[in-house]
């Protein structure tokens, strides 16, 4: 394992340094054949190493090796195509490498339109938006290694959504489709009447487009690194949760044992409910989900009020040897009284419940 680490490692430092070698007419070559044609020595290469990286994830984890073997070929043959035809970008290649489950139809640095194919009430606040990646993108994949998400603008035109300075208002989202599904990518979005960005998107048609990129890393999941994780969320905070866990539930050689803290102000509220019920059922000895309410129903089982230390210690049962993680989501006030507020796009330090109880800034995440 740690040999297999070194040589995932190596892959991974290599490709900077490729990409940084690929000459601007290259960099270019998405929406316009580069002039004077391609880099080909260098682009071919950049797409092997893409196998390579692709083949040191594999050693890393084992349980998808075959499957992803295989795709990381055909994913490595498509991006030479492209490349022929001069419509790859290195970045879709790199993110080949990064998903090892084929090319992406993100890009991290440019912004990329899909187009709203289908819309569904979830609950009265919340819906499922699903987006194309249109004719080109039918075999490209969202990518992007889990936990991951990507953030969303409005494009330009009369209703484009801004900030008080007239600035685009950005926003990130975490996808509940899996990385490799093709074609699309479905978002699972709350709607505050008074926000920004999810009120245009709930006025959204079938047929318009959002402005999407990414895949950006926000956590690095590696199977049995802790033997606990606690994931606490509140409300829509919950997406980056089911991304992460059933990530790793997935993985047959990850013993990582996960409880799932959620709270919501009712029970109406809990979002994605019958997917951890279904996968607490299927994976008994691996996952606990605890459902917290502000208000809850006659006869309610689970939890209620705020989560706090007594709440953790009791649905969190560890014993000095146990390596644990936490994993915090959730609005602002909620993180600040488990963690402390996050320092913009930083962790900023730790405070509140989670400090309380023993854990450290080495293992409490806030997305
Ligand atoms: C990693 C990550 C992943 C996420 N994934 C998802 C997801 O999958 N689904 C999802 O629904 N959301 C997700 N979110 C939340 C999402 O990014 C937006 O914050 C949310 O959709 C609100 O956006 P908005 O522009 O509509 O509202 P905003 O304009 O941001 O306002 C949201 C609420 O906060 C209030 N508010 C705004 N500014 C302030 C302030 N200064 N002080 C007090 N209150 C204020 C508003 O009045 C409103 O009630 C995620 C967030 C992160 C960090």
């Amino acid at each position: 394992m740690a040999s297999a680490a070194r040589l995932f490692a190596s892959a991974r430092l290599a490709r900077p340094s490729l990409a940084a070698k690929v000459p601007a007419q290259a960099r270019g070559y998405a929406t316009a054949p580069a002039s004077g044609g391609a880099n080909w020595p260098l682009l071919l290469s950049a797409a092997g190493a893409a196998g390579i990286g692709a083949y040191a994830y594999l050693q890393y984890d084992p349980s998808v090796k075959k499957e992803i073997s295989a795709k990381a070929h055909q994913a490595e043959d498509k991006a030479k195509a492209l490349v022929s035809k001069g419509e790859a970008k290195v970045k879709d290649v790199q993110a080949q490498t990064d998903a090892g489950v084929g090319i992406s139809a993100l890009i991290s640095d440019a912004w990329t339109p899909f187009t709203l194919i289908k819309v569904e009430d979830y609950n009265h606040n919340t819906k499922r938006y699903h987006f194309s990646f249109g004719e080109d993108g039918e075999d490209k994949v969202a990518g992007g290694h889990p936990a991951s998400c990507l953030v969303v603008k409005s494009p330009d035109g009369e209703d484009k959504v801004v900030d008080a300075k007239g600035k685009p208002v950005i926003r990130p989202y975490t996808p509940i489709s899996p990385p490799d599904q093709k074609g699309s990518i479905e978002l699972l979005i709350k709607e505050y009447k008074d926000g920004k960005i999810t009120p245009y998107m709930a006025s959204m048609k079938v047929g318009q487009q959002l402005m999407f990129k990414g895949p950006i890393q926000k956590y690095k999941y590696q199977p049995n690194t802790f033997d606990k994780g606690l994931a606490i969320a509140g409300g829509s905070g919950i997406t980056p949760m089911y991304q992460l866990i059933t990530h790793s539930l997935n993985i047959p050689e990850d013993k990582t044992k996960w409880t799932l803290l959620f709270s919501n102000v009712t029970e109406k509220d809990i979002l994605l409910k019958d997917e951890w019920d279904a996968l607490a059922s299927q994976y008994p000895d691996r996952l606990e989900v605890k459902y917290v309410l502000d208000k809850e129903p006659k006869g309610w089982k689970g939890e209620t009020g705020f989560i706090t230390t007594s709440t953790i210690n009791k649905v969190f049962p560890r014993s000095s040897e146990d390596k644990v993680q936490a994993f915090v989501c959730g609005p602002p006030p909620q993180v600040a009284s488990l963690a402390g507020p996050k320092d913009g796009m930083k962790q900023g330090e730790l405070q509140g419940a989670l400090k309380e109880l023993g854990f450290t800034s080495d293992n409490v995440f806030k997305f």
